[in-house]
């Protein structure tokens, strides 16, 4: 048995900003992982992806400038784009499970399941400890259909030696549409399947229907209202039929239907830990239904959108819950922002346009076309749009969705505007470099 003050599960980006913000306070603690150190986000999620995705964007980016005096479209080499993603993905489990050594911070390779008495079974280890944190993410759904055991899932496509020609994606959220969009940029056939009519559900529904004509005009073969039913090997392909009874051959179908906490295995009842299908309860201090267990990222049952930077957030809150002397204040999240990247990118933060609709006594939306605005217009971007969400009694941008080249910028800069609560005369008050997304700013409101 060896003893430690806390001990977390999990060495994703959740686990790890615990692991050393306790021990920077001085507490014992041990971290435990099952696979790949560094977790999802930067071995099998976001790294690797935006690893591909940039040179999908430099390809857009020629692509929409052909008319401005540049010639021929580059096109993607699936091998040596797979190669770069393997050079940076290589590395991050060696260096992160070193970078806890050079720390001298505990940590052990096993899959961590609670004893009866509270204490964690890493493999043949046995380690006690005052709190633990679970973080232990989630994983790739797949769907419940025939054939079931031929779906491939995220992970496969971004460790992928060979990408086919034809690829089918089931389920348009984050992941079919960024991973459809980088197939389509490498010139394959690209089957974009959806059950509803609301890809992207969280996003707002006019921005969601530009992103999808978007994909349409790129040849993407997006399909909403359609069930898949059945995949089955079809010789070197594989058939996919859809409850209407259409069907067509493709070279792997990808579940991209969501993901799922990371839960069964880990003994929660036998510490009293609760858990409803969407991961682990927790209250308003991220603590379990057993005072002595928190949770935190991906794998608790909470609205926050599953993202690296709440995971992060969480774990540094914990981290200050678990040393503070006096009691702290609930959590409190400020203004999240999401993006879906890709050539169009689609991006969110805090009051959405629909919720703005809402309470239009509150709120009020502009509603901007950019496409003709100098920055987009300079990249000829083919489709620019903000809706800014506006508090009428400040004045103040409070929320916005925006889909353009540019967004994943955009909706950074517009973090900081509402984070720090600027409004338009605050935000006059700097002298910005001209011209540039910055230099829009002052605009929006
Ligand atoms: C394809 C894809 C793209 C994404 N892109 C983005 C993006 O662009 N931006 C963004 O912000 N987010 C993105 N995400 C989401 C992001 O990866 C997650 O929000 C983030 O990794 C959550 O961190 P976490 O620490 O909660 O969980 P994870 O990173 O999943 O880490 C949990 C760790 O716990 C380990 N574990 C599980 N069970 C046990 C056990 N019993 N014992 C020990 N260890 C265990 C797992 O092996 C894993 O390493 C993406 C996700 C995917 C799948
Ligand atoms: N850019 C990013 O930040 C990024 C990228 C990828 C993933 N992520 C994170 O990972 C999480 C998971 O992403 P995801 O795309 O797997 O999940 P998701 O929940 O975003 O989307 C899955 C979609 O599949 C649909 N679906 C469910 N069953 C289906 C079926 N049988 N057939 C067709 N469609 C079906 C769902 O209605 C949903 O719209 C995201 O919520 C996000 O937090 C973030």
């Amino acid at each position: 048995m060896q003893q430690f003050d806390t001990v977390i599960l999990g060495g994703g980006p959740g686990g790890l900003a615990v692991a050393y913000g306790l021990h920077a306070q001085g507490q014992r603690v041990a971290v435990v992982e099952k696979d790949l150190w560094g977790g999802t986000c930067p071995n099998r999620g976001c790294d690797p992806k935006k690893i591909l995705m940039a040179a999908v964007e430099a390809q857009a980016r020629s692509a929409t400038l052909q008319s401005h005096g540049l010639n021929g479209v580059p096109q993607l080499d699936w091998p040596a784009l797979m190669a770069k993603k393997r050079a940076y993905t290589s590395m991050i489990p060696g260096g992160t499970e070193s970078g806890l050594k050079s720390a001298e911070i505990a940590h052990f390779h096993a899959a961590a399941r609670f004893n009866a008495d509270g204490s964690v079974q890493a493999g043949k280890d046995q380690l006690k400890a005052t709190n633990v944190v679970i973080a232990t993410g989630q994983a790739p759904r797949l769907p419940h259909i025939a054939g079931q055991e031929w779906l491939r899932t995220s992970n496969d496509f971004l460790d992928l030696d060979h990408l086919p020609d034809d690829v089918t994606f089931m389920g348009a959220g984050y992941v079919g549409v960024e991973l459809a969009t980088i197939a389509n940029a490498a010139g394959r056939q690209v089957h974009l399947v959806h059950h509803s009519d609301r890809p992207l559900r969280a996003f707002d529904a006019d921005l969601v229907q530009d992103l999808m004509s978007r994909l349409k005009a790129a040849g993407i073969d997006v399909q909403l209202m359609t069930d898949i039913v059945k995949v089955e090997p079809d010789g070197d392909e594989y058939r996919v039929t859809t409850k209407s009874g259409a069907s067509w051959t493709t070279g792997m179908v990808f579940a991209s239907a969501g993901r799922l906490p990371v839960i069964a295995d880990l003994g929660l009842d036998q510490v009293n830990v609760a858990t409803t299908t969407h991961g682990i309860t927790v209250n308003d201090h991220l603590q379990t239904t057993n005072p002595h267990i928190f949770a935190i990222g991906d794998v608790v049952d909470r609205p926050q959108p599953k993202l690296t930077p709440v995971a992060g957030y969480e774990g540094r809150y914990v981290v200050t819950a678990l040393t503070a002397t006096d009691a702290v204040d609930p959590i409190h999240y400020p203004a999240i922002p999401s993006v879906v990247y890709g050539k169009s990118q689609l991006a969110q933060i805090g009051v959405t346009p629909e919720q703005a609709q809402r309470d239009s006594q509150t709120y009020r939306v502009n509603d901007l076309d950019l496409t003709h605005w100098f920055s987009y217009q300079r990249i000829e971007d083919p489709k620019a749009r903000i809706k800014v969400v506006i508090e009428r009694a400040s004045g103040r941008i409070v929320g916005a969705a925006v889909l353009s080249m540019e967004a994943e910028q955009v909706i950074n800069y517009l973090a900081f505007v509402i984070q720090q609560k600027l409004d338009s005369v605050a935000i006059n008050q700097s002298i910005l470099a001209y011209p540039t997304l910055a230099s829009d700013l002052t605009y929006f409101n």
